[in-house]
């Protein structure tokens, strides 16, 4: 039985309390309309951001949580004037804030929708003060994936899948624990250059990048999608998440994004979950499991719809993938070693000082010179991404 369904004496469901990571962000706001929609069901302990401090304090003004912070010092007397008429809110800023208040005992579960390897720590220490997690931040499992599900089955904590495919694929294994699964069906829109040719693909811009075909989301993993390296770690996401080798995760460039993706059997049967791109089914799913809820928004319309294409992906072309599937040949820290590069490489595309095709050169360069450790702990991988970022950051400026 899941720790969410805790009775009161009149036997109605408790207030799930939430803690938001991120909650200014895409994702995050994308909850806060789930939560709203569903007064009856949830509440908000926490919401925390970096440097958005008006749209935080505007947060923290209509949901009300006992607590907020802001990870970024430097906005925190701004952040302590903002809220400054409401006392009833805590207030705190920094990283160590925030790595510490998911362990608040209220809380029952946190939703990990920071962006990037700061996601990791707090996640880690919110599994180790035995909280649902619902993780959108898939950096998290890149970075550490078997670390985060040892520690998950330590602490005997519920981690439900947030990413839109993660979502669909665990929807499909709800009912099948005793079936073996033969392949995973990993669906991928092939972001805005799907049809682009390698010399078309040398002159894209990042304002061309963050134009993505059919889903509305933050410029970071909008970037990813466009480099395919968004696919790259969703194919490790689901290594680790549902137990299945990356040769059996099969990508399929799907345009449409109405198959969010499939499961097929030993029988041969595949299971699919469908919808229109929208978050927030997965988020309220994650929130919900295993009850489905109400939601408001649009709903599929097959009709509309028309046609379903699918494709292989282009890995020659899109080298973010093919150097996503080396790291995980590679194992160890390597997965590390290529998410600290990309978010370094994609941090530099966005600021026009790396081009598009320049990233995945950055990325296999750092993947080549930063230290490899086959057997790493939390220790190395904090260091790994400290020493492969430095690396990464040289090469973006052209001096390796
Ligand atoms: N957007 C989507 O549809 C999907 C997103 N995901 C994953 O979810 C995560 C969030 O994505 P998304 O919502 O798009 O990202 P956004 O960029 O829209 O939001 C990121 C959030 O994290 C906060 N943040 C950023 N850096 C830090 C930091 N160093 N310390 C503390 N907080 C920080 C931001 O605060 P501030 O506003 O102050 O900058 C913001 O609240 C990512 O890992 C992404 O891969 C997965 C599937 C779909
Ligand atoms: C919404 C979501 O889950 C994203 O991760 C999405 O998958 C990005 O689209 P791509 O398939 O283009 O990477
Ligand atoms: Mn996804």
């Amino acid at each position: 039985m899941t720790k969410y369904v805790t009775l009161h004496d009149d036997q109605q469901p408790r207030k799930q309390s939430i803690c938001i990571l991120g909650s200014t962000g895409s994702i995050g706001t994308q909850a806060l309309d789930v939560i709203a929609q569903h007064p009856d069901r949830y509440e908000v302990y926490c919401l925390t951001a970096n440097n958005s401090v008006e749209k935080l304090a505007a947060q923290a003004r209509q949901f009300n949580p006992a607590a907020v912070v802001i990870a970024n010092e430097n906005r925190y007397e701004e952040f302590q004037a903002a809220l400054s008429d409401r006392p009833d809110i805590k207030v705190y800023a920094g990283k160590k804030a925030l790595e510490e208040i998911v362990e608040a005992g209220p809380i029952d579960t946190v939703l990990a929708s920071m962006v990037g390897f700061a996601g990791l720590v707090p996640t880690i220490n919110a599994i180790k003060a035995g909280k649902k997690i619902c993780l959108a931040n898939k950096e998290t499992l890149v970075v550490a994936g078997e670390l985060i599900l040892d520690l998950v089955a330590q602490y005997h904590v519920s981690l439900l899948p947030v990413d839109s495919e993660h979502s669909a694929i665990f929807q499909c294994l709800v009912g099948e624990d005793r079936n073996e699964v033969d392949k995973i069906l990993l669906t991928c829109s092939g972001g805005p250059f799907r049809l682009y040719t390698h010399e078309q693909l040398e002159h894209v811009t990042a304002a061309d990048a963050l134009k993505h075909p059919t889903w509305d989301m933050g410029a970071k993993i909008t970037i990813d999608s466009a480099s395919l390296m968004n696919k790259g770690f969703e194919v490790m996401e689901a290594k680790w998440l549902f137990g299945v080798p990356a040769d059996k995760i099969q990508v399929l460039i799907h345009p449409q994004s109405i198959v969010h993706s499939g499961v097929q059997f030993m029988d041969g049967a595949v299971k699919a979950q469908l919808g229109v791109p929208d978050m927030r089914l997965p988020i309220q799913y994650a929130f919900s499991f295993p009850e489905r809820l109400p939601l408001n928004g649009e709903r599929l319309d097959l009709f509309k719809a028309q046609k379903l294409e699918f494709f292989e992906p282009d890995t020659k072309k899109f080298e973010c993938l093919a150097l996503a599937y080396e790291a995980i040949h590679q194992g160890g820290n390597m997965p590390c070693i290529l998410n600290a590069a990309n978010e370094v490489a994609n941090a530099a595309f966005r600021q026009g000082r790396c081009s598009f095709l320049g990233m995945a050169e950055v990325i296999r360069k750092t993947m080549e010179q930063a230290t490899f450790d086959k057997n790493p702990d939390l220790d190395i991988y904090l260091q790994t991404d400290k020493e492969a970022r430095e690396i990464a950051r040289q090469c973006v400026e052209g001096s390796l």
